[in-house]
Formats: structure tokens, sequence, C-alpha cells
């Protein structure tokens, strides 16, 4: 129970500074001084810098009194891209540079932190966290399947069954994960381990960044028991403390709806939405139009923007395709404009974005399916929405997550390591002709547990209240000292 007798607690929250992260546990953030609880939320310099641009989010969290934000740089010049293959330099630079500013930010605030929550990835909060002797949470932002296969990851190699061996071994079953024994390929680990040198440096990063997450007093994860529950009692034999509080969108929109708030949807956004896409929605026929996204920072070839294009155009099916200005890279590091080709072919029955309020599209009756990446956020977001998905992983834990919604979820098809234009085309057939009344009720089916983990009762609801009276104890103990 609260002790009204000490102040609330002060929770600092830092995510690794990219939109996937930085969305996901600005909801926490919310959901938690809701609750009450005093946050500061640390940005990067230039985050905040496109979160004050692009959204409302000074207005939003202006009504929570003990909320406020920090900023601190993420060690990176102001030019770098920070996506495609340059994106896992920001580890390296917040080490070096971040690091010991963070420890300075954490000892001279005030009120005192009670708390620090970190991005799970960034195993220095922890660091720092323990030099000064404050408690830490991780919050890894990524699904618990891609979480249990890295940490798996020594155990696989232990185990002779990584480095992979060339391309005809990417079908190979993977046995050392538990849980995963019938299921898992070598194509369906992360990406990371696709290297022959098994001391690669992002290899080692993502590894040693996951296995030293027991040392935290509790893990969060943006999930739900019903979806990964099996999982999540693997994760628990190493991190006995886990508070899987997700889809944090959907939890944090029960929330404001019960306090009659407004909605607040995709406004963590570091780009520029455009909305007229909705318009053109508003236009279209209920349940025919596929959604094409890739998240913030997947990077394609030319040749591969024309082989999903052309996949597209003869499905004959209408589509909504956003393509960032960074998305399509040239072999010199440069990105591409969209060719005027596909623009003018595009218009017969589809439209192209650059950024759009996805969880609004998602939400949209017009849409029937949704080719997509397999970020986290991504899959969430169509999961609550119903959506079926056809998966094209790109980096990272996209690998694992879209086996999973293939094989062990059933709620879509894995299209990984193939892109030409004949695949594409059948995929979006089978997804939204041959298969749509399978691949809908099973959709749907998970839609309705996803809604029902964080009503009163639900899991995540009761795992959010759990996380939050701990949090309380935390500041009532650090008070008693
Ligand atoms: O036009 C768009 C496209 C995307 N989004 C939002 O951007 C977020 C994208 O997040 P996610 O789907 O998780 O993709 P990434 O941005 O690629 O996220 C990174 O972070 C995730 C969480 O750790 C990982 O799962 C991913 O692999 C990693 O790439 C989602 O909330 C989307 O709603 C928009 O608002 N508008
Ligand atoms: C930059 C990537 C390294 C690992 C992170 C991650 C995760 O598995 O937690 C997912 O995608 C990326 O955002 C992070």
């Amino acid at each position: 129970m609260e002790n009204r007798s000490n102040p609330p607690p002060h929770v600092l929250i830092f995510p690794l500074p990219c939109q996937g992260h930085v969305n996901s546990m600005l909801k926490l953030a919310e959901l938690l001084s809701l609750a009450g609880i005093n946050i500061t939320f640390l940005n990067s310099e230039r985050n905040h810098k496109l979160l004050a641009r692009y959204t409302n989010i000074e207005d939003r969290f202006a009504k929570h009194p003990g909320f406020r934000f920090q900023t601190i740089t993420d060690g990176l010049p102001l030019d770098h891209p920070r996506s495609g293959d340059q994106l896992m330099e920001i580890f390296d630079a917040m080490k070096l540079i971040t690091k010991p500013l963070f420890k300075k930010l954490v000892l001279e605030t005030k009120p005192p932190v009670n708390c620090i929550i970190g991005d799970g990835v960034l195993g220095f909060t922890g660091d720092v966290a323990i030099e000064v002797g404050v408690p830490i949470i991780y919050f890894r932002t990524a699904s618990a399947c891609s979480f249990w296969a890295y940490f798996s990851i020594p155990d696989i190699i232990e185990g002779g069954q990584l480095p992979i061996r060339g391309n005809e071994d990417m079908d190979r079953l993977i046995t050392k994960v538990p849980g995963m024994e019938t299921f898992l390929r070598c194509r369906d680990l992360p990406s990371f381990c696709r290297v022959s040198d098994m001391t690669d440096p992002n290899l080692l990063l993502v590894m040693n960044e996951t296995r030293q997450s027991p040392r935290a007093s509790a893990l969060i994860l943006n999930t739900f028991e019903d979806l990964e529950g099996p999982i999540l009692s693997q994760i628990r034999t190493q991190c006995p403390k886990i508070y899987s509080i997700g889809p944090l969108h959907e939890h944090l929109q029960a929330k404001l709806s019960a306090k009659n708030e407004k909605s607040c949807q995709s406004s963590n956004s570091l780009r520029e939405i455009d909305r007229s896409c909705m318009t053109w929605l508003d236009n279209q026929p209920e349940k025919s139009v596929l959604y094409v996204s890739f998240g913030s920072f997947t990077v394609m070839t030319r040749h591969q923007l024309m082989e999903l294009w052309h996949g597209l155009v003869n499905s004959k099916k209408r589509f909504l395709w956003v393509i960032r200005p960074d998305s399509v890279a040239t072999k010199d590091g440069e990105f591409e404009k969209i060719p005027a080709e596909v623009e003018e072919g595009t218009k017969e029955r589809g439209f192209i974005a650059g950024w759009v309020p996805q969880e609004e599209v998602l939400a949209h009756k017009a849409i029937a399916g949704f080719l997509t990446h397999s970020g986290w956020n991504s899959t969430l977001e169509s999961i609550v929405a119903g959506v079926p998905m056809i998966c094209w992983p790109y980096f990272a834990d996209q690998q694992v997550n879209s086996r999973f919604v293939d094989e062990v979820w059933k709620i879509g098809l894995d299209m990984k390591d193939r892109c030409d234009r004949e695949i594409v085309e059948k995929m979006v057939n089978d997804l939204m002709v041959e298969r749509r009344d399978v691949f809908l009720s099973s959709a749907t089916r998970m839609a309705e547990l996803s809604k029902k983990s964080v009503r009163e009762g639900g899991s995540s609801y009761c795992n959010l209240n759990r996380l939050i009276e701990d949090i309380r104890l935390m500041s009532v103990r650090s008070h008693d000292i």
C-alpha cells in the first residue's frame, strides 16, 4: 500500500534514443505518471527537439506535475544517420560519452532518484545504478521471444550450433533455445548471429547486454501472458521478477479512457506525420488495403524497392506504403528519391507517404493486412488491431518475431530472406484472399486476448499494479535509510 507520509517515488527513465524504444518507454512513463509516480524522462538532445517539433508531448505531460524531461547527448555528431548499418555505432558513443554524464546526472538530480528504469540494451545504466546505489529495473523494448533467443546465444555456440556455415545451412534447426526446439531455424535467430566470427562486436554486444539482465531488480517487457506465456516462463528461470505489462499502447489507451481523457495515438513520433493518408483510407472499401511499412530504420536497396513494388502492383490489391526519405540507400551511402515510375504507377490503387499515424492506420476499417519489418511495436500494434501480417524482417529481434507470427501465433506469413515480385504477389493474395478467413479469425482472437490483458483483472493490468507497488516500496525503503 502507498505510504502517504512519504513523498511520491521519483523514477528516472532512460531509453535507447531510437523511435521504437522512446515510443514504448514514453508510454510506460505516462502510465506511471497516471499512478502518481514522479518521473524524469531522459531524452537525447536530438530526439527531444524532434519530439517537441512533431508532437504535443510538452502539453501532454504538463498535466502531470511530477513529470519532467531532461536531455543528454547520445554521443554522435548531429548529422550521423542513426539508421541502417551505422545504427550500432550509437552504443560505443553512448558508453564513452553519455555514460559519465548519466552518472553525474543521477547523482545531482533533485529530488533524489529512487529507481532507474534503464533500457535493457543499455547495460551501462545498470553499471551506474550499482555504482551509486540506486535500484535498477530494465525495460527491454523488444519481444520476450527475441530476448530469450539472445540470452541463449552462448548455449547455442557451446552446443556447436553456431556459427552458421553458409546459405544452405539456414534451415537447420537450432535446438538449444529452450521452448523453441521444434521450430527455430538458423534463419530465425537474431540477425547478429549471421556472422562467421563469434567474436563479432555486434554479436558480442547484444549477447552481453542481454546476459547482464539478471543483475537488475526486475525486467519489464512490453508483452502479455497469453501471447508469450511459455517463453516468459523460460526467462523467469534466469530473471525471476518480470513485469509483462503490454501491449503498452493499448494499456495506456485503456487507462486514459477510464479517466475519460483524450486518445494520444501515435504522438511519440520523431518524424513529421502526414495525415493525408487517412482521407485516402476513408475512401477505400472495408478490409481492402494492405498497409506497408518497415519502421524507423530499415534501409533497402533500389532493387528490393522495385521487387516489392512490382509484387504489390501485380497482386492487384490496394496498398498504403510508408517510404521514408531515408529508406532507399545507394551504394555510396546516400539516399535515393522514390523512382518516378513508382510514384506514378502507384496512383491507380495505392498511396505513398513519408510517415503516417500508424496506430490509427492499423485501426482503420479499410485495412486488411500489414506488410511489416516485424519491429516489436509494429507487431503489437497489428496484434491489437487484429490485422494479419506479412513479415519481411530487416535485423535484430525481427527475425525471431516473424517466425513467431507465422509458426507459433499463426497470425501471418514469414517472407524472410525472400524479396522477389512473385513471392510478394503470392503472399499478398494468400493473406488477403486465399487464406484470409483463417488469418482473420486467429488475428481477431489474439486482438481480443491483448485487450483482455490490460482490462481490470487482466495479466498486464495486475502486473502494472505490482510494478507500481514495488516502486513505491523502493521509495519507502530509501526514505527509511
Ligand atoms: O509511418 C510510421 C511508421 C512507424 N510508426 C511508429 O514507429 C514505431 C516503430 O517501432 P517498431 O515497429 O518497433 O520498429 P523500429 O522503429 O524499427 O524499432 C526498433 O525497436 C524495436 C523495439 O525494441 C525493435 O523491435 C525493432 O526491431 C527495432 O528496429 C511504431 O510504434 C509505429 O507505430 C509511425 O508512427 N509511423
Ligand atoms: C539497435 C538494436 C540492438 C538490439 C536492440 C533491440 C533489442 O533486441 O532489444 C532491437 O532492435 C534495436 O532497436 C536494438
